[in-house]
This record gives structure tokens, sequence and C-alpha cells, in this order.
């Protein structure tokens, strides 16, 4: 049940919102689909559904196009959130669950089930309206995987959460892919990609830039951080040939090195100079490989 993308073109008069997009997406793992805002990462998810068609290529999961709008095997959180203000909880999942074929009778414990995971079993008879926006999120995400879909795109599912509702959803993230669920979704928080998916892309003016295994990413990344606090001026540390950039923090910098070596000849410059609280080299994080990568798009 590999979800493919072969040559995928989407063109809005000359512009071109995604170009030659090949992808394969691996079964029951998440896939992060990152991208400057305006990469293309919407108008890809509405062409794997079905619901925009693309001006080339194609796309398949399983050798078999996708037509959301008749399939169970689906589920998708939208960007744009589409639940009905005026109705229920109860009333609005029903609707929902119907339409992707469950049964009446096993909707309701579903939801129930839902709600009380999230926190919020209250919400059944609350109209949307009544919810604040992040909570309606969970609604919304309910939605999208109430029926237990092999396939489920999520269309930045974490923005506009609070920390404690983050971790809930990533939780119930993790599960779903535990169950057997292929997941694809969007984010422009790092960290959260970085704690959930093991592949990754990002994209550039509807091109992926970067692709692959986040821990290959991050090895053929090569640069690498390095930690540093200490009760003397750090400043000098610039001029050291191969420390690419260095950034202040409130006890000391990040310094970002051109690879690891370097940082023997950092310990080398600081070693004689004073207390040395902590000196430490870390892996690239996948925002600063987001920073180099993407930045690039508005230079
Ligand atoms: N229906 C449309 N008509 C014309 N241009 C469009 C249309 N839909 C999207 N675009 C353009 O295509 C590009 C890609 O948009 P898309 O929404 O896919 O980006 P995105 O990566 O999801 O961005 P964001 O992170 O801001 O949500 C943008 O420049 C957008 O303006």
């Amino acid at each position: 049940m590999t979800l493919k993308l072969e040559q995928v073109t989407k063109k809005f008069g000359d512009f071109t919102a995604v170009d030659q997009l090949s992808l394969e997406i691996p079964e029951k793992q998440i896939f992060g689909f990152l991208g400057a805002n305006g990469a293309g990462k919407t108008t890809t998810f509405r062409m794997i559904l079905g619901l925009m068609d693309a001006t080339q290529g194609k796309v398949t999961w399983n050798g078999n196009s996708i037509d959301y709008g008749n399939s169970n095997d689906i589920g998708y959180l939208p960007e744009e959130r589409g639940l009905y203000p005026k109705l229920k909880v109860r009333e609005q999942l029903i609707y929902l669950g119907r339409l992707r074929g469950m049964h009446k009778k096993d909707i309701v414990p579903a939801l129930e089930e839902w709600l009380e995971r999230f926190k919020v079993p209250d919400y059944i008879d609350k109209k949307v309206e009544e919810l604040s926006k992040g909570n309606q999120q969970k609604i919304q995400f309910i939605s999208a995987v109430i029926h237990k879909p092999k396939l489920l795109i999520l269309d930045e599912p974490f923005s506009g959460l609070d920390p404690v509702n983050v971790e809930m959803m990533l939780k119930a993230v993790e599960d779903l892919k535990e169950a057997g669920t292929s997941i694809v979704f969007s984010s422009h928080q790092m960290e959260v990609v970085e704690d959930l998916c093991e592949h990754l892309c990002i994209m550039q003016h509807g091109k992926p830039i970067v692709h692959g295994k986040l821990t290959e990413i991050k090895r053929s990344f090569g640069k690498k951080n390095l930690f540093i606090h200490a009760d003397f001026d750090l400043d000098f540390l610039t001029d050291i040939s191969g420390v690419v950039s260095q950034k202040k923090t409130p006890e000391g910098c990040k310094l970002q090195i051109e690879n690891e070596e370097i940082s023997q000849k950092v310990f080398a410059a600081i070693q004689d100079k004073g207390f040395v609280r902590r000196f430490e080299l870390e892996e690239p994080s996948l925002n600063d490989i987001f920073i180099e990568k993407a930045g690039e798009a508005y230079e």
C-alpha cells in the first residue's frame, strides 16, 4: 500500500505550484511534508486525494488512483477546517462518519472514546461554534480518523494547539501509525516533525530540495552544532576557520561548525581561558536544516 507520486505537476495558469514531484511514501509510517509558505504542500495533498487534477503526472496508492469522496480507506484533515458551526459535535460526527461508510451504532462509541482521550468528553452535545479554535481542531481530527483510515493526510494538524494538546495529538498520530495507518502530514513545527517522522521531504517552489530518512538527512548535512557555556566572552570564536555562525545564548553561545573536527580547534581555543560549564557537540536540528535549505527560497 505504497503512496506513489510520479512526476506530478500542477500549474495555475503560467505559475507552477508543484513541479514534477516524484515521491514514494513508505507504508505504515509517518512521512513529514515540509516547506516554506506557498511551497506547494496543500496543492500536493489535494492532488493526492483527487480533489484537484494534476496538470501532469500521476498519484497512485496501492497501484490505483485515489478518489477521496468515494473511499472509506482515506482520512483527511484539510488546512481550511470545515466543520459546521451550528451543528452539535455528535450530529456532525454521525454525519461525517456515515459519509465514510460507518454504521451509526458504531460512530457514537468511537466518538466518545476519542473525546475521552482528548479530555473533552462533555463536548459531545456542544455546538462546534461554542468550542475554542484548538478544541474545534480536535473534533476535526476525530472526523478524519473515526473510520480508521488506512491512509491519513493531515494538513498542519498541530497548528494553533497549546503544548499539552500538541502532545495529545502527537500520541494519537503515533498510535494510529502503530495500528497500521500510513500517515502524511505537513507542519511548520520542526520539533514536532523531528519527534514524529523517520522520513520527510522539504519542498521549495514546488520541488523537493531535501528528501529521505531524517537520520541520513542530518548526517549528510555535515554541519554540527556546538553549545558552549562559559564564564568568559566567547565572541572571538567567530574568527576560527570552520566556524560558520555564532549565536549568543543566555549562558554562552551556539556555534554552527563545518564538521565535527572543528570542535577540537574550538576546544583548544577556550581551554585556558576560564571556567567552561558546557561543551557539547550535537547533530544539526531539523530547524537548522530547514532554515538553510528553505531559507534560500527567500533570497
Ligand atoms: N487555486 C489556486 N489558484 C492559483 N494559485 C494557487 C491556487 N492554489 C494554490 N495556489 C498557489 O500555489 C502555491 C502553493 O500553494 P500551497 O497552498 O500548496 O502552498 P503550501 O505549501 O501549502 O503553503 P502554506 O505553508 O502557506 O500552507 C502558492 O503560491 C499559492 O498561491
